[in-house]
């Protein structure tokens, strides 16, 4: 098993511990999460992180920092001085915030850095011996025939080929590892979209690709080798695998974590463009959409949790 969570047991057992599969990890006297600007030896991790039941993770420290702001005043949980310290301080690689249960962290762009992110954060998770986390990426992406601003819940991860895979080299070979994500969260966050009404919500797959100009089929980057005829017919077989939307980051997130979600916000419609023309604003509250749904999702779980 490759991701850092349990298996064993169905999803209503409760105590679903967070796995790492490292025999390496157990003769370390003291573990260092380089890029979090953490470690074992001067945190208590079960402390600081053991009460975390949902992480929410998304390219941009800003996206994070508000996302914490906005649920720690949907639960009210607010900060009276509202400060939410960046735990991460002292490290501009990535950002985390935490309030209540919810720990929060940014990725940066691509598989790599969402990689490395992971990771650490699983080990972090594994030595505060938390139990039960459910992880959502809150994103961004390019959408396909879709109104921009429709959010879409993700069901499998496909790479640029359509297939559900992510390919690794290690020690000089190719390790193809599956990108299956949890069919019943993203069908629960589907229908917390239907309960807030408040934008489109649908499901489907989501692409996955290395790059965000070329590697999605632009024709604005630095270079271009194909026509725009050849980019539509292109994006018109992603549309027919049933693949919504195109970002950068779900298929390696889906093979190293179970129990996740990736709900990603569409910027724009790539059949009728690649460059991001809408206005700050409009950007600004069509981000506001995934942590509107999961923030949904996360009060309607605490409120059952509270209830056992
Ligand atoms: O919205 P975020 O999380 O930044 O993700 C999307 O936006 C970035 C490209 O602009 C890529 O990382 C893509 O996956
Ligand atoms: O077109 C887009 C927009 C956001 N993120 C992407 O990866 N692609």
């Amino acid at each position: 098993m490759h991701s850092g969570f349990s298996e064993e047991g169905n999803r209503e057992q409760c105590e679903r511990p967070i796995c790492v599969n490292n025999p390496h990890l157990e003769s370390m006297k003291e573990d260092i999460l380089y890029h979090l600007n953490l470690d074992t030896a001067s945190h208590d991790f079960p402390k600081q992180f053991g009460d975390v039941k949902f992480v929410c993770v998304g390219g941009s420290p800003w996206r994070m920092k508000s996302f914490t702001e906005y649920i720690a005043k949907e639960l009210g949980l607010e900060d009276p001085k509202g400060e939410y310290p960046n735990i991460c301080e002292g490290t501009d690689r990535y950002a985390m915030y935490k309030v209540g249960p919810i720990l929060s962290i940014s990725h940066g762009i691509g598989i790599p850095s969402m990689s490395v992110m992971l990771h650490e954060l699983i080990k972090l998770l594994y030595h505060a011996r938390c139990t039960d986390v459910t992880i959502v990426r809150i994103g961004t992406s390019g959408g396909i025939g879709l109104q921009p601003g429709t959010v879409v819940v993700t069901k499998q991860s496909v790479d640029a080929m359509f297939l559900p895979r992510f390919e690794q080299v290690v020690l000089g070979k190719t390790v193809v590892r599956s990108t299956e994500l949890d069919v019943e969260l993203a069908e629960e966050l589907l229908q917390c979209g239907k309960e807030l009404a408040e934008f489109e919500t649908v499901i489907g797959n989501t692409m996955c690709t290395l790059d965000f100009y070329e590697g999605q089929a632009r024709l604005d980057g630095a270079f271009c080798s194909y026509t725009e005829e050849e980019k539509q017919n292109y994006l018109s077989k992603r549309a027919c695998s049933r693949s919504p939307n195109i970002e950068m980051e779900s298929s390696v997130f889906a093979a190293m974590c179970k129990l996740t979600a990736v709900v990603c916000v569409t910027l724009l419609d790539r059949q009728k463009g690649d460059q991001m023309s809408s206005s700050q604003e409009v950007m600004h509250s069509y981000q506001q959409r995934p942590q509107i749904l999961t923030g949904h999702y996360i009060k309607k779980k605490l409120k059952t949790f509270k209830n056992i």
